[in-house]
């Protein structure tokens, strides 16, 4: 494994939902991978908090569970899980009545860093927030880590920041949006503000529009009583994508540190026009063979919530305007592939003659899979034919770069260590998110208030016609979506 090491300082981390499918799926494994990689040192401990009764050595056995079958291949190659186990201890606590504080107040030692992870339902943060107060945990040396959903809209994303700025400061709060601990998202604020290359043509007089696409291949699974109430716009764009749309048109922050980066990040929300009906598509997966559609798999028959969204968007200052911004998302899409595209504008004359065609220099940056970059940049085509020009890839995949047994930490182990080390850069701060709901806000009301009904389209597809429509209206194209 290739990767650089940074230690952190000893911690209690306290899990709150320690036993959910968040923690046995992302962020236990993780932390193992962090253990194996050394990155936890002695003193370092884990804390499953949750409702059901059990002891400490009862959840060792379903933790060693989850990084059976969650942790990759480090829990084969790393013979630590025993080691890691004894890091781990659990508390029963009641969320919403008083059992278990005290026991888990007695559990946190002082002096050292201590971190909560809220990953139980949104409407379980104001009640731990305030029993964390209440018990004597919530002072300094305290942070905690609150997941996503941050609220449903704006006035409920307020109320919860309202109610978390009760009993915390912003400096102790961390909220996820795992997007931001991606590998490929970090370097794309790398290449931008790293390389001399890129920043002076990074602007609407060289670039004709970017492409943002997250495409997953599942459909809701087991989360549609959720996700009915929330849609692609609530679940992924109000979050991921516009955390993606914002590092990507942002300005060059005065340093790579928390408030200065989310700074610029929120000005670029606050400069997205608001959104004209006739450049947005909803549309929502059907039934295809034995395969259930979307309104199987939420139960309800006459369901008008989106499972894919596609949107041209515009940003009202000096770098952006003019070149929009086409952002898509949606789920049981051909592939899972998400990428941002950069695409430039073509050069101001040809000297080379129609014969030698239209040739563009676009920048993809591949989220996932095979997280990588790649340049297209015209050449002639090798050979005595004459000035024919071709595009070649100058193609840098991360995993080529770093070596065949790189691996990149998944976003959660990441996130968790910066909020060990108190780096809340890769965090959203609260006037972000309510400024992201701000902004969706009325779009997904004027789906509400005229009765809209998504367009349908087919699982393995790229979604509805009307989302290449909304693209070739305009003389452009979506990229392919290719697994
Ligand atoms: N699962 C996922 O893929 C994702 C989840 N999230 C977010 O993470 C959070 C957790 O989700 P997920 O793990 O799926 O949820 P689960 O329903 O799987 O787990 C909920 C957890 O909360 C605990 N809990 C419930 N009520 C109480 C209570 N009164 N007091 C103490 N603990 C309680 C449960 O404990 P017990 O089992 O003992 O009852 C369980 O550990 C949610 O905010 C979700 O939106 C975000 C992105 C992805
Ligand atoms: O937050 C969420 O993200 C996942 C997609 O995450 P990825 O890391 O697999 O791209 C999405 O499936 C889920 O609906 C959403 O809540």
């Amino acid at each position: 494994m290739v990767s650089r090491v940074i230690p952190v300082e000893p911690f209690d981390l306290v899990i709150f939902g320690g036993t959910g499918d968040l923690a046995r799926r992302k962020i236990l494994p993780g932390l193992f991978r962090r253990f194996c990689d050394g990155q936890m040192p002695d003193g370092a401990r884990v804390i499953g908090a949750a409702r059901s009764e059990m002891d400490t050595a009862a959840y060792r056995v379903t933790v060693g569970e989850a990084i059976g079958e969650f942790g990759g291949d480090s829990a084969v190659d790393c013979d630590a899980v025993d080691a890691f186990l004894e890091r781990v201890e659990y508390q029963a606590v009641d969320a919403k009545g008083e059992g278990g504080w005290e026991a888990l107040r007695g559990l946190l030692r002082d002096g050292m860093v201590r971190a909560f992870y809220f990953s139980v339902a949104p409407s379980l943060f104001g009640d731990i927030a305030e029993r964390l107060r209440s018990f004597g945990l919530a002072d300094a040396q305290s942070r905690i880590v609150v997941e996503k959903p941050f609220g449903h809209d704006l006035a409920s994303a307020r109320s919860l920041n309202a109610t978390l700025a009760q009993h915390f400061d912003e400096e102790q709060i961390y909220r996820i949006d795992h997007y931001l601990g991606k590998e490929t998202v970090q370097n794309l604020m790398a290449v931008r503000f790293g390389n001399m290359l890129f920043e002076p043509l990074w602007n609407a007089q060289f670039i004709d529009h970017i492409q943002i696409t997250v495409a997953e291949t599942v459909g809701v699974g087991g989360r549609g009583e959720y996700y009915d109430k929330s849609g692609a716009m609530r679940d992924m764009v109000q979050n991921h994508l516009m955390q993606l749309l914002c590092l990507i048109a942002m300005e060059p922050p005065s340093k790579f540190d928390p408030d200065a980066v989310r700074d610029e990040k929120l000005k670029v929300i606050r400069a997205l026009d608001p959104i004209d009906y006739h450049q947005l598509v909803r549309g929502q997966y059907g039934p295809a063979g034995d395969a259930p559609g979307y309104r199987e798999d939420v139960g309800d028959a006459r369901s008008r919530t989106e499972s894919f969204v596609a949107m041209k968007v515009h940003l009202s200052n000096w770098r952006w305007a003019g070149t929009p911004f086409y952002l898509r998302t949606g789920k049981k899409l051909r592939a899972r592939d998400s990428e941002i595209a950069v695409v430039f504008k073509d050069t101001p004359h040809s000297i080379f003659g129609p014969e030698a065609g239209q040739h563009r220099n676009v920048l993809a940056i591949r989220l996932q899979p095979n997280e990588g970059m790649t340049l297209d940049v015209t050449i002639k085509e090798p050979g005595p034919g004459g000035m024919r020009l071709i595009d070649v890839p100058l193609d840098m995949s991360f995993a080529d770069a770093l070596g065949p047994d790189a691996e990149a930490p998944d976003a959660y182990e990441r996130l968790i260590m910066d909020v060990i080390r108190g780096n809340q850069t890769l965090f959203m701060r609260g006037d972000e998110v309510e400024a992201a709901w701000a902004w969706t806000d009325p779009i997904i009301e004027g789906w509400q208030s005229r009765g809209d009904v998504p367009k349908p389209y087919d699982p393995g597809s790229s979604g509805p016609e009307d989302a290449l429509m909304l693209m070739h209206r305009d003389g452009r194209r979506w990229r392919e979506i290719k697994a």
